[in-house]
């Protein structure tokens, strides 16, 4: 089953296997090649190359890409699209003048989720969020890791975590699965936080290796949520089922989230809207990728990450959504790689890699997504005419998306 893909304007994001991720000054370079085919083979990268090198192959499917881009399928290694109901009357709440932390304080934000979810059944939670996925998919993302944490209980974490796993035996995008359980502390938890530490470690912890419900562990490391010190605890007992950290830290205080990450080997450190110097010079000592969430930066109206002082320091950086359903309630990467190059002051080029190849590294996937290399997954997106690829951060809130192609199909959602 072979598809061709011919009179490409411009192909982006071509790399050979070995890169794993960009950084630093790299990050301003995006590979492309103008006038180009591709071929997709069995559901992978075949080929790709310059018009006037196609000779006469025989392929069941052509695509004419003619005015039109072709590029990897975003990355989106961070989000929470996995809850139910919603939260748009905190929203209201904050226009009135609450804060993120007061309305959580007040027993709102995650815990006000938790509640929802713990009432909701496995079956109706997995209708919503595949109403998220498909919405998602439909905007150009070919790979994503979601999050529990919104469970807060042994039963309710392990649902979250098999309609995970559920979404992705339904659908062709790669799912990677992140276990959340120190998201927040339930409210009965409040006055003995050591305990809900113990429940997660000796209780929760166990049955999701037993029943290999994870790729990824994270901790809310932030002042009224994790310590620092409640977050190694986690980490260290991790470490045994093999769970690799992804952190969210920085997001309104920094308290050594960074640090304790780069220790730790996390794959990334998320969020990071609040950056001290130190931050940074941890990040340098290891390969652990920062994220950026400027989707959340916007809803919430907190600062946004400083791209600009991470990648010239040499540092890599990775964009992701953050899709959930309070401080963040939208998947579009699209409008992620906007609102960098518009708010952060990142280049369309260093918006794009760090939306493709880094944000692949970020779930542990760039050796097959994140870039145009041959014999990696064929999930791709095709613009709809546009004149270069600065237009595709330049006209935000547009649709320039043709059509998604996951494992090398057409998707319709
Ligand atoms: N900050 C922690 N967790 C989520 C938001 C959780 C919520 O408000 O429901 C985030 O990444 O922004
Ligand atoms: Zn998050």
């Amino acid at each position: 089953m072979a598809t061709l893909i011919t009179n490409i304007k411009e192909l982006l994001q071509i790399r050979n296997h070995s890169v794993s991720k960009i950084s630093g000054s790299e990050m301003k370079i995006l590979p492309t090649l103008k006038n180009a085919f591709l071929i997709i083979e069995n559901g992978l990268i075949k080929d790709f190359g310059n018009m006037k090198d196609l000779n006469g192959i025989v392929v069941n499917k052509v695509i004419d890409a003619k005015n039109k881009m072709v590029l990897p399928a975003w990355c989106d290694s961070h989000t929470h699209i996995v809850y139910a109901g919603n939260r748009e009357g905190e929203f209201v709440d904050r226009i009135n003048g609450l804060s993120y932390e007061e309305i959580a304080a007040k027993g709102g934000g995650i815990l006000n989720s938790a509640k929802k979810l713990q009432q909701t059944d496995e079956n109706e939670l997995f209708e919503q969020s595949a109403v998220r996925l498909e919405e998602v998919l439909a905007l150009g993302t070919g790979a994503i890791e979601i999050k529990s944490g919104y469970g807060l209980t042994p039963e309710a974490e392990l649902k979250m975590l098999r309609v995970i796993r559920k979404l992705a035996k339904h659908y062709p995008i790669s799912i990677k699965s992140t276990f959340l359980g120190a998201h927040a502390f339930p409210e009965t938890y409040k006055t003995n936080k050591e305990k809900y530490i113990d429940l997660i470690i000796d209780k929760m912890l166990p049955q999701i290796a037993e029943e290999n419900l994870a790729d990824f562990i994270d901790v809310f490391c932030e002042k009224d949520y994790f310590t620092t010190a409640q977050t190694e605890k986690i980490l260290k007992t991790s470490e045994a089922y093999n769970l690799t950290p992804k952190l969210h830290v920085n997001q309104f205080n920094s308290i050594g989230g960074v640090k304790l990450g780069v220790q730790y080997n996390a794959l990334s450190v998320d969020h990071l809207e609040v950056m001290l110097p130190e931050d940074i010079e941890a990040l340098k000592n290891g390969n652990t990728m920062p994220v950026a969430l400027p989707s959340c930066s916007f809803f919430l109206g907190i600062p946004y990450a400083p791209a600009r002082a991470m990648i010239d320091s040499g540092l890599p950086l990775a964009l992701a959504t953050d899709y959930n359903p309070g401080s963040t309630p939208s998947g579009n990467m699209n409008f992620v790689i906007s609102t960098a190059c518009i708010k952060m002051k990142m280049t369309p080029e260093e918006a794009i890699n760090a939306a493709t190849i880094n944000g692949a590294y970020a779930m542990n996937l760039s050796k097959t997504h994140g870039s145009i290399t041959k014999g990696k997954k064929a999930n791709l997106i095709i613009t709809k005419e546009i004149p270069s690829y600065n237009f595709l951060p330049y006209a935000f809130g547009s649709n320039l998306i043709d059509s998604v192609i996951i494992d090398g199909k057409q998707v319709s959602y």
